[in-house]
């Protein structure tokens, strides 16, 4: 087998961007696709998008591959890659099994195989501009130079994305409207909002409502038309437990916003004479409202999460006995919630060799005790498994990924 550092060496720098201004379409200079490009406030402009679309759709129709005839095998990726309807991929498993590494190598495969492809990170510790080597941050779709059809990554900071709940926390008005409260002698009911801990839940939130908000976010633009042309979505979740937790978030937020609305309700009619003196009606949407838009979109990822048709959790691990027995966890943990799992990626396998010196022998031995560990697991042995080597050097950029994802998703 090739080396990373052989493949590197014999292959061509760096293609141009196709995205640039001039190659994509010729005569409209429609931002210069550089990598810092940011595409307006709401992460990408429509008018943008459609320019994308247009072009993209002649190409597309002619690259993404035709699903085989009966009489043919169908490879793993064959699957993954036929038809046009968007599907997702969730990459997840232990901290620093190489899970973006396989998503980013996924999403390069998808885009060169013409899949118009959108790479996510809403692991708070984002390595996706290291993997490209490029810089992703900024919260915005960035255009990925490289590959043969338009591959974007989003690096999406989850605290940010709770910023926009921060705001529930004022429920409580604050001093001014504790004193209006207590001077009605309501303040009772407001010490009472305030031991719901809104402002905590916030700050402090549980495991997993940064990240669930955060894709959350990301599936809801998603729907929007402008986005349509993305085909397939990756995303390099965080680390094992967080993932999961975020299924079990609606019912969390349910019993928040239950006792909310209780509240609301005694306040509401507490204060409406008030208000009818005051002549104002204050239209603030407040936070069992914003708990509540939450909790619908939660739904809606706990949905797609568990959409066999759309969906695919990919779990990523290594052939130690800690990793594999993490894996075969969260196999489990995923299953009792009916979330689809089908492939194990087990990565930085050494590769083979004749002349093995002492560790690396010892290590090759470690590393088979924890494959036979896989294949006489119940949970990990009914999956898919999907091999990849320890290559001799990092892994970073679009060729490197490109090296990886050939070896991965065949
Ligand atoms: N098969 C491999 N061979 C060699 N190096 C690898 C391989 N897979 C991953 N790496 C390297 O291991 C490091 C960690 O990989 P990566 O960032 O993909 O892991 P991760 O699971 O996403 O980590 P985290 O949980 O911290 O986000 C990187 O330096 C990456 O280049």
């Amino acid at each position: 087998m090739a080396t990373l550092s052989s493949y590197l060496l014999s292959s061509p720098p760096l293609f141009k961007s196709r995205f640039s201004a001039t190659t994509f379409v010729s005569g409209i200079d429609f931002i210069s696709f550089s990598p810092r490009t940011t595409l307006s406030s709401s992460l990408v402009s429509p008018a943008t998008l459609s320019l994308f679309v247009k072009h993209n759709r002649r190409r597309n129709s002619l690259q993404v591959k035709s699903v085989a005839s009966p009489t043919e095998t169908i490879s793993e990726f064959d699957e993954m890659v036929s038809g046009t309807k968007r599907k997702y991929y969730m990459l997840g498993g232990k901290g620093g099994v190489g899970k973006t590494s396989c998503a980013a190598s996924l999403a390069v495969r998808f885009a060169n195989n013409g899949h118009p492809t959108l790479v996510v990170s809403t692991d708070p510790a984002h390595s996706l501009s290291d993997s490209f080597a490029q810089d992703l941050t900024g919260g915005m779709l960035v255009p990925v130079e490289g590959p043969e059809a338009p591959l974007f990554a989003l690096e999406i900071n989850p605290e940010k994305a709770r910023e926009e709940f921060r705001s529930a926390s004022q429920m409580n008005g604050g001093t001014g409207m504790k004193d209006f409260m207590d001077g009605m002698g309501l303040g009772m009911l407001v010490e009472q909002l305030g031991e719901l801990k809104l402002g905590e839940l916030l700050d402090t939130p549980p495991p997993g409502l940064d990240e669930a908000i955060a894709i959350s976010k990301v599936i809801q633009f998603l729907e929007s038309p402008e986005y349509n042309m993305f085909t397939r979505i990756v995303f390099d979740t965080a680390p094992t437990g967080h993932t999961l937790r975020l299924l079990s978030l609606p019912d969390f937020l349910d019993a928040s916003i239950g006792k909310i609305l209780k509240l609301r309700q005694k306040i509401t009619s507490a204060t409406s004479a008030i208000k009818s003196v005051f002549g104002k009606e204050e239209n603030r949407p407040d936070a069992a409202d914003k708990l509540e838009r939450l909790r619908e979109r939660m739904v809606k990822v706990r949905e797609l999460f568990r959409d066999t048709e759309s969906t695919e959790f990919v779990i990523v691990t290594i052939p130690t006995v800690m990793a594999v027995s993490e894996s075969s966890r969260l196999s489990a943990s995923l299953k009792k919630e009916s979330v689809p799992v089908k492939r194990l990626i087990v990565n930085q396998i050494l590769p083979p060799s004749s002349s093995d010196c002492k560790f690396c022998s010892i290590k090759r031995k470690d590393q088979m005790r924890a494959l036979d560990m896989i294949r006489e697991d119940s949970e990990l042995s009914a999956l898919t498994l999907m091999e990849a080597p320890l290559v001799d050097m990092e892994i970073r950029g679009v060729p490197a990924l490109r090296f990886l994802g050939d070896i991965i998703w065949k």
